[in-house]
């Protein structure tokens, strides 16, 4: 504090010790002249000290839950003191994988905000009195509090606190550990209550720089989420819930997965793997959903294998005839699947139905090698706003593996793998495959050429175009026939 506070600090501490023994005092007054005394202390100190203090206290509540203001001004703080406090002290996160700063107890810090100063500190109580609980109490009562002239009360209260709440929050969520989430129930044992979801860190290393695509498609699909990110008031206008849907679609080894790394390391998100198959039914699913946060990316992998969505359930399909045996049998697998299975309604449900608005700020991500084999229903715009075809190496995408896996741009090679690339068909999963290190002891050069020229055999042997082309058009034929 400058020195006129100080001074001022120093009023305040006497009259405090000053009220502390009117207390005293007041303990053997009639009851109702105590109230008349306190009221006019509390008039004498306002009058001379013109400090106003807001306290924040770490827990608040019964249930002994951390207070969300007080998570804000500990990041607020920790960011803008760590270079003006002398004592901070480090603490390592809830998953134990990073240190966090913040100020140190009894310490205290300066800000200006609006050429206003305020003064923080930060401090703690020990309850005198403990009661019996079934949550484990902390010892200590940590609070910070603000303290800043009553001049100012119209600034603090109406922007400093909202601009302390809006950067805390923006700063816990850059620092946070992010997550990637499974669907198997755990019981949390520092929230005390069943988790439908368990996590681990997330920590995939995947970028949009190291995915082999056309740079150009890679462009537009960069420019696409990061709109996304930013669309919230938009979103708000056209009174749609902040969301969006992708399918990736190709086959294995083309960079679906790895898609979605990207993607989340793109925006900073969690990503929560939906496991359909395990989910008991619709009711199940939606829970899971109401447990996802924002900032977040729902998948479900190979939607084509979680669940029976090619056109009509086959419940359906077998009550349409047969005898009465059947149909009885027919009905009760209906009946079964509806109380024990996601369904297809289910899952548009949680797509779009209203429940899948809480929260906001979500991608929801399907991914199948077979997007023909997918209900029309469940990939129509408006629910997959956004499909992504990720196919074959082209030359480009070999460059962006050579570049990362090997760190060359050119190479005499590179005319004859172009060529064969024109012509072949291989997947990046076979191309990175082909240009992983596998000399050990050789030096870099040496490694580049063994990589290169085992890519180029690989190519040969690959199946050209024409020739999958040709298999997929005869296989066509016959299941057309089969079904026939
Ligand atoms: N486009 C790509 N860019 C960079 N690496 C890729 C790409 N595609 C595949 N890979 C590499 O191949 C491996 C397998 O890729 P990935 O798991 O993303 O394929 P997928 O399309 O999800 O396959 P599946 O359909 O079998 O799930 C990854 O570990 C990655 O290293
Ligand atoms: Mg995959």
């Amino acid at each position: 504090m400058s020195m006129a506070a100080e001074s001022w600090a120093g009023v305040g501490s006497a009259i405090a010790s000053l009220m502390f023994l009117w207390a005293v005092v007041c303990q053997y007054f009639p009851s109702h002249l105590d109230i008349y005394l306190s009221t006019y202390t509390s008039k004498l100190v306002g009058l001379v000290y013109p400090y106003i203090e807001i306290t924040f206290a770490e827990y608040t509540g019964e249930r002994l839950k951390r207070s969300e203001a007080y998570t804000a001004i500990e990041a607020y703080l920790g960011a803008s003191s760590s270079d003006r406090a002398k004592r901070l002290k480090a603490e390592t996160d809830r998953d134990g994988a990073q240190l966090v700063l913040s100020m140190d107890e009894y310490e205290e810090v300066t800000d200006d905000f609006q050429g206003v100063t305020v003064w923080w500190t930060s401090s703690k109580t020990n309850p005198q009195t403990r009661s019996i609980s079934f949550y484990p109490a902390p010892d200590d009562r940590r609070f910070y509090r603000l303290t800043f002239h009553r001049r100012h009360r119209k600034i603090i209260h109406g922007s400093y606190l909202h601009h302390v709440m809006e950067k805390g929050k923006a700063i816990s969520v850059s620092n946070r550990q992010r997550k990637l989430y499974t669907n198997s129930s755990n019981f949390d044992w520092y929230e005390y209550k069943k988790m439908v979801w368990s996590h681990v860190p997330f920590e995939h290393p995947a970028t949009f720089d190291t995915l082999a695509m056309e740079p150009d498609k890679k462009e537009d699909i960069i420019q696409d989420l990061l709109a996304f990110r930013d669309s919230k008031e938009f979103y708000a206008r056209i009174g749609k819930p902040w969301k969006r849907g992708y399918l990736l679609y190709g086959p294995p080894g083309t960079g679906k997965s790895t898609m979605i790394a990207a993607m989340a390391n793109l925006l900073d998100y969690d990503v929560y793997d939906l496991e359909l198959t395990a989910v008991k039914n619709n009711t199940a699913l939606r829970k899971l959903l109401i447990e996802t946060t924002s900032k977040s990316i729902i998948v479900i992998e190979d939607i084509d294998c979680s669940l029976d969505l090619s056109g009509k359930r086959k419940s359906e399909a077998q009550s349409e005839g047969g005898s009465e045996e059947d149909q009885k049998k027919a009905a009760r697998t209906r009946l079964d699947n509806e109380e024990s299975k996601v369904t297809l309604s289910g899952l548009l449900n949680f797509i779009d139905g209203l429940w899948s608005a809480c929260g906001g700020e979500r991608l929801i991500v399907f991914t199948t090698n077979h997007v023909d084999k997918l209900d029309p229903a469940l990939v129509r715009r408006g629910r997959m706003d956004k499909r992504i075809e990720l196919s074959h190496c082209s030359f480009e995408g070999f460059k962006v593996l050579a570049r990362n896996y090997l760190g060359v741009s050119e190479h005499p090679l590179f005319e004859s793998i172009r060529t064969l690339m024109e012509e072949k068909q291989i997947t990046p999963a076979d191309v990175a495959e082909n240009l992983m290190r596998k000399t050990v002891g050789k030096d870099a050069k040496e490694n580049v050429e063994t990589c290169l020229q085992s890519l180029v055999q690989a190519l040969k042997e690959c199946r050209s175009k024409d020739e999958v082309e040709t298999t997929a058009a005869t296989e066509t034929h016959e299941d057309k026939v089969d079904e026939g």
